[in-house]
């Protein structure tokens, strides 16, 4: 145990941190960069040259410094970085931070993996040191992160560079249970580390939560956080924050949307974009490829890539959670040889960070959402990132593949992309990102449909599993914003249906209509544009694509065959055959056959022998008097009487059968939309996950979201659609009993 130090110590430190304080700031105001400057443009200061105040009591400069212990940081931070081994700057730190300690508003832009978190991280510290921040002062600074996970991995680094200082620092998140705990010691805390959701939520419940003299607002992954996805809690969050503050945002693809930026009412902020020269804008030591091929092929590609790749770390994106959960658990139970992982939005907070930490220490593959696109600094190097369904855009790509080749380490991705996606090829292009072009090679694919199919068949969950990522994958091609890489229409749904070992193609809800209309132009559409595509596929736009020939061994031994110039011409015609749109075959409804219906009609014969009408034999049991039918008048008047009682009857059991129908409509509707919003926030939900968590509770009122109030109401109306719509519970049980009555007699 410490020993606490004794008064005259402590007095001690006071004094000498005063005149370290008093010495930083004439420091910073003397010589600060110029306002809208790179300090990157400025030489370099030699590694020896001194620091601080100088002989003749001026400072040394310190825009341009390129080492840590050049910048007018305090002794507990340079300290605490040296011994991190944090020595040299890079690049975003070269230009951002003499900026960000003479308190500017920053916009910082640059590569994955190249260091923005100390960027924000020190002139948080700094700052708060410098106005001699204490526990009593509550919170000075709140870093909002978009995902869990980053969130605490940006606590581990301020827990690495702030060790030395006294500030209190709290990880506020979603799913933690300790949500009262955190209520009692939040106004304590100095430095905040959160998730947007969950900072709403002590705004609005935690009585006395006070930011209104903060100091630093920082942004982490700032488009992400200022997009819509974010929108209602940022707004919520930025009200009530003091419009007198610093404000630092950081992101690879930076936002400069004047609107978002107005939001957060930066004062002339620094945009310091450092890599925006730079011949690509993905890290230089990261190789990718982009593989062609059929919606089909991906799951066999994918199970050959991995079984190929054994003693590899490899991080692998789908687009929806339950993709991710289906191809988990039907690739554990086929045994690849390397352990296999999940991480999405919906697991409990717990697992997550376990989850996020084994796979940070061992060789396995991860299956994730984006809930792991970005930010994620896995502390050993992934070796492979690859992206079994195309990302939204090409920010979501570049996120996705900076999770390797982080800092000065190699890494590699690999794309699968459909021939309908093809534009996107083009897109990648635009923003600098240089891909190698690549087929698989036919014969190393291993198939794994059929091992699925007859896992469907052993495991009926795993059927509804298929069937939920079947729906779910096509659900979040249909309503991405970028028609002209997403068209849900051009895929061979059949096809893919089969190769997630589907016994048959389920009904796609949401697509009837699209076919439907669909159909009526299908001759148009089906119709080859005869030598377009066959003559060069990899040509869009009618502009030939650049791409990159590989020569390494390994990747010529590899599953993928490197496209060049030459064989893309090459392309086979029943390859071009899947590029064209494919309509689904709709099937025949099948004829229901009520089995309680009577079999035969029964056969009367009087006593001669003669066959009587059906209703002779039910007059004669019920007068008595057979003779009865023998009378024409009577005979009529019967007939008349029965025909009445069956139109009442009938009358009756239609008013019984529309009830019922209408019941089991509104059912069905009812559950469609409970699955479309499932659906939906499975899709959306795989990135930002706090924003998930303010849907799904819409579901089940939850508090923090001013949306949880509207979701009740919601539920509410839904429930007196039921009741006012139709019949009340007693209309109903009478119905019913009626109907029971019917059936008996
Ligand atoms: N000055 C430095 N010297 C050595 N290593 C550094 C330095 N700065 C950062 N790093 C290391 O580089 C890696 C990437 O840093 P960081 O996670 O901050 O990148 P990033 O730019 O925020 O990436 P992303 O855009 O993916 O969020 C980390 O492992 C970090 O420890």
């Amino acid at each position: 145990m410490r020993r606490p130090k004794s008064k005259h110590i402590r007095k001690q430190e006071r004094v000498s941190e005063e005149k370290e304080i008093e010495l930083l700031n004439s420091w910073i105001q003397f010589q600060p960069p110029d306002s809208a400057s790179n300090p990157m443009s400025l030489p370099p200061l030699p590694k020896d040259a001194p620091v601080g105040r100088l002989h003749d009591g001026t400072y040394s400069r310190y825009a341009g410094a390129s080492r840590f212990h050049q910048l007018p940081l305090s002794s507990k931070t340079t300290d605490a970085l040296s011994e991190a081994k944090f020595v040299a700057m890079t690049d975003i730190q070269r230009a951002s931070l003499p900026h960000a300690l003479c308190c500017r508003d920053i916009l910082g832009a640059a590569k994955t993996g190249s260091g923005k978190t100390l960027a924000f991280i020190i002139p948080v510290l700094e700052k708060l040191y410098r106005e001699r921040w204490g526990p009593e002062d509550g919170v000075g600074s709140i870093i909002i992160s978009p995902t869990r996970e980053l969130a605490g991995q940006l606590f581990d680094v301020l827990k690495i560079v702030g060790k030395n200082h006294n500030f209190s620092a709290g990880l506020l998140i979603g799913g933690r249970k300790d949500v009262d705990v955190e209520k009692e010691r939040v106004n304590e805390l100095n430095i905040l580390i959160c998730t947007p959701g969950r900072l709403l939520q002590h705004m609005d419940e935690t009585p006395n939560f006070d930011c209104s003299q903060m100091k630093v607002l920082v942004l982490d992954e700032a488009d992400r956080i200022l997009d819509s996805g974010f929108k209602k809690e940022l707004n919520a969050i930025i009200s009530q924050l003091p419009k007198r503050r610093q404000t630092l945002l950081f992101s690879a693809t930076q936002t400069k949307s004047v609107q978002d930026l107005a939001r957060l009412s930066l004062k002339d902020p620094e945009y310091l974009s450092v890599h925006e020269e730079s011949v690509t804008a993905t890290p230089t030591m990261l190789k990718q490829i982009v593989m062609l091929m059929d919606l089909d092929q991906k799951l066999d590609m994918l199970w050959s890539f991995i079984k190929s790749h054994l003693q590899s770390k490899i991080l692998v994106f789908l687009s929806s959670c339950k993709q991710v959960k289906f191809v988990f658990e039907a690739f554990k139970k086929l045994h690849p040889g390397i352990p296999l992982k999940c991480l999405h939005g919906r697991m409990k907070q717990e697992r997550r960070m376990a989850i996020y930490s084994e796979f940070c220490e061992r060789r396995s593959v991860l299956f994730s959402t984006d809930v792991a696109a970005r930010g994620l600094d896995f502390n050993k190097a992934v070796d492979w990132v690859v992206q079994v369904d195309c990302p939204e855009n090409v920010a979501s790509y570049i996120h996705r593949v900076g999770r390797t080749a982080r800092y000065k380490s190699c890494g590699k991705s690999v794309l699968f992309l459909l021939p309908s996606e093809i534009q996107m090829l083009e897109k990648l292009k635009a923003a600098k990102v240089p891909v190698h072009l690549s087929k698989p090679r036919q014969e190393r694919l291993q198939p794994v449909s059929s091992l699925l199919a007859s896992l469907l068949a052993k495991y009926p969950d795993m059927q509804q599993r298929a069937q939920r990522a079947f729906i779910t994958y096509l659900r979040s091609v249909h309503i991405q914003k970028d028609k002209d890489v997403f068209d849900v229409m051009k895929l061979p749904i059949d096809k893919y249906s089969v190769s997630l070992g589907l016994p048959m193609t389920p009904k796609i809800r949401f697509l009837n209509q699209k076919i439907k209309s669909k159909a009526a132009s299908t001759k148009s559409v089906l119709v080859e544009p005869e030598d377009s595509n066959k003559e060069n596929i990899l040509e869009v736009s009618g502009k030939k694509l650049d791409t990159i020939t590989v020569e390494d061994e390994e990747t010529k031994n590899d599953l993928f065959q490197i496209a060049d110039t030459a064989n893309e011409g090459e392309m086979k015609s029943s390859e071009i055959g899947e590029m064209i749109p494919a309509t689904r075959v709709l099937k025949k409804k099948k004829l229901k056959i009520n089995v309680h219906r009577p079999v035969g009609t029964r056969v009367v014969f009087d006593d001669e022998g003669n066959t009587l009408p059906p209703l002779a034999r039910i007059a004669d049991t019920q007068s008595g008097k057979a003779t009865m039918l023998l009378d024409p008048e009577q005979k009529a008047e019967y007939y008349r009487r029965m025909r009445d009682e069956l139109k009442k009857a009938d009358k009756e059991d239609k008013v019984v059968e529309r009830q019922r129908r209408r019941e089991k409509r509104i059912k069905q509707k009812m559950k469609w939309k409970a699955e479309e919003e499932d659906d939906q926030d499975d899709i959306s939900g795989s990135e930002g996950d706090e924003a998930v968590d303010t849907r799904r509770h819409k579901k089940t009122k939850v508090y923090f979201d001013s949306d949880s109030d509207e979701g009740e109401r919601n539920e509410a109306k839904g429930n007196a659609a039921i009741s006012t719509g139709t019949v009340t519970l007693e209309e109903q049980e009478a119905l019913a009993l009626k109907l029971l009555n019917s059936m008996h007699s």
